[in-house]
Formats: structure tokens, sequence, C-alpha cells
């Protein structure tokens, strides 16, 4: 038999590195490589995640496993499936995010909103781990097997060790503990996303948008895993005031990690959920789009969301309080759902003023930033 050529997507072309003197904050870096040297080791890896989460909510992750290589092969992949499947084929897959909540699919440019009357000009692509779920694009049909590798390896290997990272930091007795709210084998709402920003804002657009490609926001995750890419875009929010946005640095085959809400609820906001925004680029980066690829995760469907005081003596001794009443603490799927279906189509800002607004979703309340 003659096995089939694999077709080669169209490659992406990264901007290359700004030169411009821009604001850049200062990452804790996590080397995954020192995982495997014994308990130690992972003690002090554990400790040095502590601190990152406790003050900026996001670190560098370096050396996990999947080479500057695979990421670029994959940023080429969600590049050719956004500019290449036909608008009819992006409407039939259309991720349901209104009607179920559900990012599985296409998000076409305009679901969000950029400003009172501007849309975005994003485009997503996202896919669950089980892909038999809902129909995929057909020119991805040759990379499936590519695409189920990285997600799995990126789940099983890059996920777990960091899972197990956050439950020695907590002192859970179990290192397994959020390995276990996160099983490859049963369902939940994270998902891989190729996304391609597109920059074609008008003057008119920037002039109501102040240049915010995505506006400010806590992640719906557990944890977020963004795969670094060349445009200084993304921005972060000092914690200790509410308005030093800085950019973050593109560290080659490295990826960002940030906590999002439920690591925040589980910690009682020991653990910060990083604010974070994209901005349109420095001036020698504009007029480029911005391709990359992201892991977002989320525990399992019916895992129960509060704060885990029972589980970890790091929370008792830093007294944080639960941060739901019992009846009100959601599952990972009501909270999951209920929080894809505002996203990005909030009026809030409309009719208020200051740098926070505030959302329900269900029985909790979601935070919007400027
Ligand atoms: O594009 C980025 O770097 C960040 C995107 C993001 O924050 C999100 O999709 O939640
Ligand atoms: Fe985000």
């Amino acid at each position: 038999m003659i096995a089939k050529e694999i077709p080669v997507p169209e490659h992406f072309v990264p901007v290359g590195p700004t030169k411009e003197p821009v604001d850049f904050v200062e990452l804790r870096t996590i080397d995954l490589a020192k995982y495997d040297d014994g308990p130690e080791a992972r003690k002090a890896l554990a400790e040095e995640l502590r601190l990152a989460m406790t003050t900026q909510g996001f670190f560098n992750l370096i050396n996990h496993g999947l080479s500057e290589e695979e990421i670029t092969r994959q940023v080429d992949i969600g590049h050719h499936i956004i500019t290449h499947t036909p608008l009819e084929e992006k409407h039939r897959l259309q991720a349901p995010m209104i009607e179920e909540g559900s990012y599985h699919g296409f998000k076409p440019r305009g679901h969000w909103r950029a400003g009172k009357n501007v849309r975005d000009k994003v485009e997503n692509f996202n896919v669950y781990r089980d892909m038999t779920l809902r129909d995929q694009p057909q020119c991805m049909e040759p990379w499936k097997p590519e695409v189920q590798h990285f997600i799995d390896y990126t789940h099983k290997e890059v996920l777990y060790k960091l899972l197990r990272l956050f439950a020695i930091s907590l002192e859970i007795e179990d290192e397994d503990f959020f390995v276990k709210l996160h099983d490859y084998e049963k369902h939940d709402e994270t998902w891989l996303r190729y996304m391609e920003y597109f920059d074609e804002y008008t003057e008119e657009d920037k002039k109501e948008t102040k240049g915010l490609w995505l506006g400010g926001h806590q992640d719906l995750t557990s944890l977020s895993l963004l795969f670094s890419q060349p445009m200084a875009s993304l921005q972060v929010r000092a914690y200790e005031d509410d308005a030093t946005w800085k950019f973050v640095k593109h560290i080659p085959g490295g990826i960002i990690v940030n906590a999002g809400e439920v690591m925040l609820w589980w910690t009682g906001d020991y653990y910060k959920a990083a604010i974070h925004r994209v901005s349109e680029p420095p001036q020698d980066q504009k007029g480029h789009n911005r391709c990359s690829v992201f892991y977002f995760c989320l525990p399992n469907d019916d895992v129960v969301i509060n704060t885990l005081l029972d589980e970890s003596p790091v929370l008792r001794r830093a007294g944080v309080k639960m941060a739901h009443k019992p009846e009100d603490a959601p599952t990972s799927k009501t909270w999951a759902n209920g929080r894809i279906k505002i996203t990005g189509r909030s009026a809030v800002y409309d009719k208020q003023e200051g740098n926070t607004a505030y959302e329900k979703v269900g029985t909790v309340t979601t935070r919007w930033f400027k």
C-alpha cells in the first residue's frame, strides 16, 4: 500500500521581534526539565510556582517537552484551517457558544464586542480532545492525528506535571489531586484553540477600542497554556493597582501559563487569576496578523468548585475564605457553559464607570476589566 502523502499546511509567517522600547513584565520561569530530578527538585519547582501564583498569576514554562518546531507546525495548521475553510463550512461548524456554552468549533469574527459599537476581528478554531464529538473541518483531516497527539501530550505530560506541582505547592497530601479532577478519559470543556487576530481596525474603530484587540479579563479556566508567539501584544495587569499594564515577553518555544477563575476559587484568591488583555503591537510590528495556539483547561464536568480548605494546610495557614457558599458552588460544567455563553457579549461597561465590571453567571460572579 502506498502511504497517502500528508499535505503541508500554509506557513504562518510570524512578525519579527520588536526593536521598540517596550515595557515588559518580569515573569518567573519554571524549568520543567527539573521535574524528573526527584522529590526535592519538584518541591523547589513548586515553591517557585507558589511565588509566581501568589504575586502575578503568570509564569513562563520552559523545557516542557514540546519543541519550537512542533509549536510552529500547530500554528501553521491553525492558520491553514482558519484561512482555508470555506465560509459555508465555518457557518455549519460554528461553535454553539450561545446555544450550549461550548467552544467546540469556529468562533467567527464579530461574535465578541471590541467596544461600544465595534466588533472583534479575531477568529478561533477550537477543538476538544474527543474530536469525534463534532464534525471537524474537511481541511484538518490529514493533520488530525498530529493535532490529537499535540493535545494528548499537552494534557498528559505538560498539564499533569503542572497540576502535580500545584498540589505540592498547596501541600495537598495526594499529589494527583488535581490530576484526578482533570481526568483525560472524562468529559469537560477543556479546549485547544487556534486563534488569529486580523489587524483590520479602521481609524474610527481604534478611537473606540483604544487599540485593544481583546479586553481585560481573567480566564474562566483552571489553567491556561499560551504557546508563546513573537508579537508584543499580550499584556498583564499588575495586581497591586488597577491601571499598570505591561507586555509579556516572547520566549521562543516557551509556554506562558496563567491561572483562571477556577484556580482562584479553589485557592480562595491565594493564587491570582492573572488579569490580561491583548493590545495592538508597537509600531514596528503593526500591519501583521497574529496567529497562535492555546490550551485552555477545565476540570471534569461534574467537579464542584469551591475552596480547598480541607485539603490544603497552606490555604488554612493563609487564612483564606471559602469562595462560595456550599449551595452556590457551581460544577465545572455549569460554570464553563454559563461563562462561555456571555463571554465577549457583555454590555455592562456601557452602563458604568470605572475599570472593573461585575456580571452574574448563575450563582457566581465574574469580572471584566478595562
Ligand atoms: O491572544 C492571547 O495572547 C491571549 C488570548 C486570551 O487571553 C484568551 O483567549 O483568553
Ligand atoms: Fe485570556
